[in-house]
């Protein structure tokens, strides 16, 4: 075996990071439609100032705000002013507003030339074409101010961000239609195994239904992947070999579940070594130890052969294993391929119960969040700790991350949280 085994957590994570950035995905150019969830592959700074243009914050009238003051008060202590005009959304009209003379104007509407303040209609009182102030703005009150916002020039977005709709929506406002993106990579999905059944189909003694496929869709489905899954493959190695070969000619990474450990019907690891580079075999964490992640030759050569281009990550079949190993190394080298510059966070929280740990390898553990009054967050871990038990996860929210070498763990520590 010339490849690390028995790895560390982190040392799994540093190797992840560096193969994703060895095969940075190239970029393209998208409508804003479709840019959703993508990774930004070039910065974005400013062409136009937002606001383009002072404007009214309010349904009003504009007004000077030096009309307000005395002498501008009449006996009864408001000021009336003169309407000679109407300013909407829309058109600048060139509306000009002298002393004593205000004009109506709607939300979003340009200030005409000489307002400079605009009261909200609900303070005012309509009497022909006199408004009368029954309770006088601030100076500059319900102005938008041109630029306030967004100034041309300024940095507005870094290459490696995630467009969330926010930020889709920063570049929509600029007036841009396309936008670069990192191209996603392509996914094929396989579960293997001769024990799987199809969801629907009957099952016969020592049959189980195949859950890991719909769980590793919706995984990468909710990252912005659309992954296209592959018929289950029996355990016969040529099976496996050739359905490999092939989607590692179609697709940048080929995420396969089970087949992985030391079985007699665990091809995976054989068949990577013989025909591609196995970059770690195993990892040590809990669930999800068996962990791999390989390429072919040909890949690293620059030629096509053999199992062709792709990224094969092949995980543990035990479902919770899935679900760990998918949120913390799978998505990891998701990320990488895309140059994902903004770190997915994770949170602290204190534990509910304490934990005993029973072996050395890093956990994550499956938990429940929950914020108490005083904002501090929570996690009651599920003692249903077996990589086997589907339900547990399901009733949880949270892999809990218990560290390397610690045993004991006291009910009101604090510890790192990943939230799914
Ligand atoms: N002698 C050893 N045995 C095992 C080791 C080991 O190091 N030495 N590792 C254990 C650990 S830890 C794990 S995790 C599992 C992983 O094994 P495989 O990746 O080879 O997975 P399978 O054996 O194919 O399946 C494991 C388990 O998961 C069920 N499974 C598989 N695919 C699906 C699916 N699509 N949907 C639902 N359930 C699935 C499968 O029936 C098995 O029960 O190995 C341990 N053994
Ligand atoms: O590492 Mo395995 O995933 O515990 O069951």
């Amino acid at each position: 075996m010339n490849f690390p085994t028995r790895i560390g957590f982190d040392e799994a994570q540093t190797i992840v990071a560096r193969v994703a950035a060895g095969r940075r995905l190239p970029a393209e150019r998208v409508a804003l439609a479709k840019a959703h969830g993508r990774v930004l592959a070039q910065a974005l700074d400013a062409e136009i100032d937002q606001p383009g243009f002072d404007n009214s914050a309010m349904d009003g009238f504009a007004l000077r705000h030096a009309d307000l003051q005395p002498p501008g008060l009449d006996p009864a202590g408001e000021t009336t002013l003169r309407l000679v005009g109407e300013q909407f959304a829309g058109t600048a009209l060139d509306l000009r507003i002298g002393p004593g003379e205000c004009a109506r104007i709607t939300t979003g509407a340009p200030l005409p030339a000489g307002a400079d303040t605009v009261v909200m209609k609900e303070n005012t009182s309509l009497d022909g074409d006199r408004v009368r102030i029954l309770s006088a703005p601030k100076p500059g009150q319900h102005v938008r101010r041109a630029g306030e916002d967004v100034r041309v020039g300024d940095a507005l977005l870094t290459a490696g961000q995630r467009l969330t709709p926010s930020r889709i929506a920063l570049a929509a406002g600029q007036g841009m239609d396309r936008i670069e993106v990192v191209r996603r990579p392509t996914v094929a999905v396989f579960t293997t195994g001769d024990e799987l059944v199809e969801p629907g189909l009957p099952l016969r003694p020592g049959e189980l239904y195949d859950s890991n496929r719909e769980l590793l869709m919706g995984l990468l489905r909710a990252d912005g992947l659309e992954p296209v899954a592959w018929p289950r493959l029996p355990d016969e190695p040529e099976a496996v070999a050739s359905a490999l070969r092939h989607a590692g000619h179609a697709f940048d990474v080929v995420l396969t579940c089970g087949g992985v450990s030391a079985g007699e019907k665990d091809h995976l690891p054989a068949l990577l070594q013989a025909e591609g580079r196995v970059h770690f075999w195993k990892v040590r964490m809990k669930p999800g130890m068996p962990l791999l992640l390989a390429e072919s030759h040909s890949a690293l050569e620059g030629g096509a052969g053999g199992l062709g281009e792709a990224l094969f990550l092949c995980l543990p079949g035990n479902p919770v294993s899935v679900l760990a190993t998918y949120l913390t190394l799978g998505r990891a080298l998701l990320d990488g391929l895309q140059g994902r510059a903004e770190p997915r966070p994770r949170l602290r929280a204190r534990l509910r119960t304490g934990w005993r740990k029973t072996h050395e390898r890093l956990e994550f553990l499956r938990g429940l969040l929950s914020c108490d009054e005083d904002g501090q967050l929570w996690v009651e871990p599920n003692p249903a700790d077996g990589s086997h038990r589907m339900r547990a996860a399901a009733d949880s929210d949270a892999l809990i991350v218990l560290g390397e070498g610690e045993r004991t763990l006291e009910a009101g520590g604090v510890v790192d949280v990943l939230a799914y």
